[in-house]
């Protein structure tokens, strides 16, 4: 056997060094010598040499989206670093029109997000998929979340949140006023319990401070996207990883890339919490079925009238070709639960700190609940029409949800070229000419701003940043010309995306608020709420983790 000696090892190492050094410089000289179609298109520089990929998801990212429409227009550049390709961030209402409705066969969610959500709920519900499954898929969701059936869910709604207001006076019970509350704790063990009863017939018992069952979905739920935020990097590869076969290396290579990564252990930790909840009630109802037939499900939590059950039912009356597997039935279970969560907890403790801060606000909103009450019998609540018609609290909702969309952006991937027309046409950078459509190249990643949408002076007029609910009072006032389902704002997006739950979050979020306001008041205290980008956004008290702190009087 020959052995390299020290001088013969030093021209092999040179060489190999030589051969990798070209071998990125080739790469470099192609990445920099395509052919970048959106050259002339003007978008904000990238802060390092990754390119937009780390702007756009930075923590403070938010000011960065709400930026692009007002200085580069609604269509702008992602600028890619040294690797990747060039992306779009389009704000532009006949662009989104066209992208989320008339052709958006050819704009799917993203491998990366596709991917992500069949990681987390652990197969391909309607997050994952398109086309023809998921039109198949909707056609359940749609069924189970219709008003009329949403209605019903009213009293599932105050039973928990009068457990809510329960455990807020009993924390306050025999303290001066003002006391400090981190709200935002009280807010997802509510929504978690609205959406376990009302979503999957299912109680996590989320106000006893000594629930383990609690604790450890709630962990998993609240800590999976802030966790998956920090993947990026891995998202591209999430889809193939799921699909791998055999299923042992699959397994394997998740373990391996868990061990030196913090983040994507804990990440898969919660993944793990979670699956099995909905495996067990999945199985409990099947069973029940299997036993009783759809009549059974009346027996079970919630008298069988949970979104889960009522899909669960239709699902077993349907065809056997319409019929979705159990896999795709449990990774609905999750997409619904998920969707429920997080991103009415932390709507609800923004517009709580908001109205703390606005003591003028807050009486009004006060007043009008009040009022509303007093028309009606000793200890009978507001019904879901009742709620519907207040005024001023509409237009708050509606306000905070245009200011403070939830999910501040998604993503879509383009399947082939496509032609969309614009609203605001673009003024090239290289001739200084103005087009009213734009060429997207099969292949690029496509980013549609909700909340800078959502913000636009062009779209909304000069006085977009300022919150002001008095413009719903008026709704002809509100011709947004955006595509959005709901009064013409992109929080719930539209076309076949479109937020299924929107009906169910309104109705929570008006419910939850016609309690606290009248029985408790508000004020704000002195440590500023920074609001974290991720998937979604989350409150966040520097060097204190989630949070957000308000002062809470019982009245
Ligand atoms: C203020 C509250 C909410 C906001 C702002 C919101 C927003 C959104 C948005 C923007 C999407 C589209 C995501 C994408 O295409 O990538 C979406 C999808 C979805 N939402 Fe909501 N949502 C809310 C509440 C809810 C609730 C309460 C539920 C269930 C009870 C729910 C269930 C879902 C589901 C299942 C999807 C996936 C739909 C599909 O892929 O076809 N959401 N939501």
């Amino acid at each position: 056997m020959t052995f390299l000696s020290r001088d013969s090892l030093s021209p092999v190492i040179t060489t190999a060094c030589a051969l990798i050094l070209v071998a990125v410089a080739a790469s470099w000289f192609k990445h920099s010598v395509k052919k970048k179609p959106y050259a002339y298109i003007p978008g904000p520089n990238p802060s390092s040499a990754i390119g937009y990929l780390l702007d756009l998801h930075s923590p403070d990212a938010l000011d960065w989206h709400l930026n692009i429409p007002e200085e580069f227009g609604h269509v702008a550049r992602l600028k890619a670093g040294l690797i990747g390709d060039d992306a779009l961030y389009i704000t532009d209402p006949a662009a989104l029109n066209s992208i989320l409705i008339r052709q958006q066969a050819w704009f799917p969610e993203s491998t990366e997000f596709a991917g992500l959500f069949g990681v987390i709920h652990c197969g391909d519900g309607v997050a994952s998929v398109q086309g023809r499954e998921h039109r198949k898929q909707r056609k359940y969701l749609d069924a189970s979340f219709t008003p009329s059936r949403v209605s019903k869910l009213t009293p599932i709604f105050y039973k928990v949140t009068r457990q809510l207001q329960s455990k807020l006076t009993a924390a306050l019970a025999g303290r001066p006023p003002g006391q400090i509350v981190n709200i935002h704790d009280y807010l997802t063990r509510t929504t978690l319990e609205i959406i376990g009863t009302a979503g999957i017939g299912h109680t996590f018992n989320s106000f006893d401070n000594k629930s383990a069952a609690f604790d450890e979905f709630h962990g998993a739920i609240t800590s999976v996207l802030p966790l998956a935020s920090r993947l990026f990097l891995v998202m591209p590869f999430l889809d193939s990883w799921r699909k791998m076969r055999p299923v042992w290396l699959r397994r394997a290579l998740a373990s391996i890339a868990a061990v030196p990564w913090p983040a994507a252990r804990k990440f898969k930790a919660a993944v793990e919490a979670m699956h099995p909840v909905y495996v067990m009630l999945y199985n409990s109802r099947k069973k029940a079925m299997e036993e009783g037939g759809s009549a059974a499900l009346a027996e079970t939590a919630a008298g069988g009238k949970d979104l889960i059950s009522t899909m669960i039912q239709a699902n077993w009356d349907a065809n056997e070709e319409d019929k979705m597997s159990d896999d795709v039935v449990l990774a609905n279970m999750g997409s619904i639960v998920h969707g429920g969560q997080e991103t009415l907890s932390t709507f609800l403790a923004r517009f709580l700190s908001l109205v703390a801060a606005d003591t003028e606000l807050q009486h009004k909103l006060r007043a009008e609940l009040q009022g509303a009450k007093d028309k009606k019998r000793p200890g009978e609540d507001l019904d879901c029409n009742e709620l519907e018609k207040l005024p001023l609290l509409d237009a708050v909702v509606r306000e905070m949800l245009r200011m403070y969309a939830p999910v501040p952006f998604v993503w879509r991937q383009t399947k082939k070229d496509v032609m969309v027309p614009l609203t605001y046409p673009i003024r090239s950078t290289i001739t200084g000419e103005e087009t009213n459509q734009l060429l997207i190249n099969e292949g690029t990643a496509v980013y549609l701003g909700i909340s800078a949408a959502n913000r636009s002076t062009a779209i909304w007029g000069p006085d977009a940043a300022e919150f002001k609910p008095e413009r719903w009072l008026n709704r002809a006032q509100n011709n947004s010309k955006l595509p959005g389902a709901y009064s013409g704002m992109m929080t719930f997006l539209s076309g076949a995306k479109v937020c299924p739950g929107r009906t169910f979050a309104i109705l929570e979020i008006k419910l939850v608020l016609s309690v606290l306001l009248v029985d408790f008041s508000f004020e704000p205290t002195l440590d500023p709420i920074h609001w974290n980008m991720g998937i979604t956004l989350e409150p966040r008290i520097r060097g204190e983790g989630i949070q957000a702190p308000v002062r809470v009087t019982a009245l």
